[in-house]
């Protein structure tokens, strides 16, 4: 089965049953070591999950690594232009979870995402990732502490499945020419539009599917999550892309109250429900009016559409959900994108899980990283339904790579995502206490030693933080 790699002697697959995956005492657990910082990072992260694993549960526990490749490494064992050998793909699917550091994609031309590849093509469709503050961790933001949100990002689709042609290709050049003159010209609502004939061409495609299942585990893992915490903000640009990102959004509201129309509350409907609350007598036209913005300027067509939509919510879960107990369901919002990155600096507290599409997820979980620690700071999960791979938020940074002085914080965070949810709450408490008692007693790398009053000099290596991290285990 593999051609240049061998699995471990010791050690069992890690197996799916009705997406929740079942791990032996001794799981092999396949890594990719990265490209550039992964050199620094992964063996850092390696020995304290290994050194939380061993803490926790002595010898009746532990992992078998299994040494994969991809990227710069790959290439060297594989031969040129082997970014991503079948080995490295059959052992992921064999060993059911995997975890790796940052590989690097060129701009412009060159390879693709070998990152964006993983996921496709084992179907991680959620991109998991938790930006939350560890006590006396540096921050650009007054209250980093507020900040407590998840980042599921849907992992599959958008721009980056990479479907794009560049600029005086022969397939972008008949593309524009069949837009221009047959699409456009037949769907009036573009008018007069044309694409200049040295555009480029990238294709966005947001499915129904696709959304649904994102924003499903989004609520499930919301309903896992203490009461004050169950809200899933629906984060996307649908006033401009509106059959992409605001289909996005309404998909999600279908789902949520469909599916899972007992555990949810959508925004719109807690305030028809809490204006009759406060107010038993209030006509359906006058809670209409509470709840539309600019109800009175709108025409009579849409103001009776208000007014439906007042009087169905009522018709169908007043019983279920009203006098108050919709407090108790799964808060569902949206946000256009571009304010949710005022609105979680200006009111973090607010927001707990933010369900988005690729691109706003990719650019949403570096922002909220920055603001509990930066990108040292920010794990994160790819998870599927019989498969997941575990990776930091960061990349590269090949400025630094090599000089053992990055944070590994990411990267063993992305462990204790693995180790949680491999069932092992154990050790992953403990690492989670290792870097919190590290951080709070000033053993830091560069990046969170800069932000300090006053600095930390000098900082630990990324070598010595791990090592800092596994000395407060006990
Ligand atoms: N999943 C993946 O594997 C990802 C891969 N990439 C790829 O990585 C490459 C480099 O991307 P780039 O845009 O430079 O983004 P990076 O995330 O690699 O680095 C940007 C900056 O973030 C800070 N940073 C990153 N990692 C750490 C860390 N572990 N500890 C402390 N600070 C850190 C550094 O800031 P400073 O220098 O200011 O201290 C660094 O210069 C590209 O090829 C990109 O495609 C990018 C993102 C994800
Ligand atoms: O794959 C890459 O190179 C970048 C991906 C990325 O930025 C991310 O997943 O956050
Ligand atoms: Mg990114």
């Amino acid at each position: 089965m593999y051609d240049k790699i061998s699995p471990c002697q010791t050690g069992s697959a890690i197996t799916y049953k009705d997406g929740q995956p079942i791990v032996p005492d001794n799981p092999i657990i396949p890594f990719i070591r990265g490209d550039g910082t992964g050199v620094d990072i992964w063996p850092a992260a390696q020995k304290v999950i290994d050194s939380a694993v061993q803490y926790a549960y002595g010898a009746d526990r532990s992992i078998s690594w299994f040494k994969i490749y991809a990227g710069d490494e790959a290439c060297e064992k594989y031969g040129t232009y082997q970014y991503l050998p079948q080995d490295t793909l059959n052992a992921i699917k064999e060993y059911g979870i995997a975890i790796k550091g940052p590989l690097t994609t060129p701009v412009g031309g060159g390879i693709r995402s070998l990152n964006v590849a993983l996921r496709q093509i084992n179907d991680l469709y959620a991109c998991v990732r938790p930006c939350k503050y560890y006590p006396g961790t540096p921050s650009p933001h007054k209250t980093p502490e507020k900040l407590d949100v998840i980042v599921y990002r849907e992992n599959t689709e958008d721009i980056y499945l990479g479907i794009e042609w560049p600029k005086g290709s022969e397939v972008a050049e008949k593309l524009i020419t069949l837009l221009n003159q047959d699409l456009i010209p037949a769907t009036p609502e573009h008018g007069k539009k044309q694409i200049p004939l040295d555009a480029g061409i990238g294709i966005k495609p947001i499915s129904k599917t696709g959304s649904q299942r994102l924003v499903r585990r989004a609520i499930q893992h919301a309903l896992r999550l203490p009461k004050s915490k169950q809200m899933v903000t629906l984060v996307h640009k649908g006033n401009i892309m509106k059959y992409t990102e605001g289909a996005f959004r309404d998909w999600g509201y279908e789902l949520a109250t469909t599916e899972f129309r007992a555990e949810c509350i959508t925004e719109r409907e807690s305030w028809i429900l809490s204006n009759k609350e406060q107010n038993p007598d209030i006509t359906l036209e006058e809670n209409a009016r509470a709840i539309e913005p600019g109800y009175d300027a709108l025409t009579p067509e849409k103001q009776a559409k208000v007014i439906q939509e007042v009087e169905n919510v009522l018709n169908s879960i007043w019983d279920s959900h009203g006098q108050g107990q919709w407090q108790d369901k799964v808060m569902v919002n949206d946000r256009i994108a571009d304010s949710i990155f005022q609105q979680i600096q200006t009111r973090p507290a607010e927001y707990s899980i933010l369900a988005t599409m690729n691109l706003n997820g990719d650019y949403l979980s570096d922002a909220a990283a920055a603001m509990v620690g930066g990108l040292g700071m920010g794990p994160g999960a790819n998870i599927g339904d019989t498969c997941a791979i575990f990776e930091a938020t960061h990349g590269t940074a090949p400025k630094h790579a090599g000089l053992d002085r990055v944070n590994p914080g990411s990267v063993i965070l992305s462990g204790v995502m693995m180790l949680e949810y491999m069932g092992w709450q154990e050790a992953a408490d403990l690492i989670k206490k290792g870097i919190s008692d590290a951080i709070a007693n000033r053993e830091v790398t560069y990046d969170l030693a800069r932000m300090m009053t006053p600095p930390v000099e000098p900082p630990l290596k990324c070598s010595e933080f791990a090592e800092a991290i596994i000395k407060y285990f006990s």
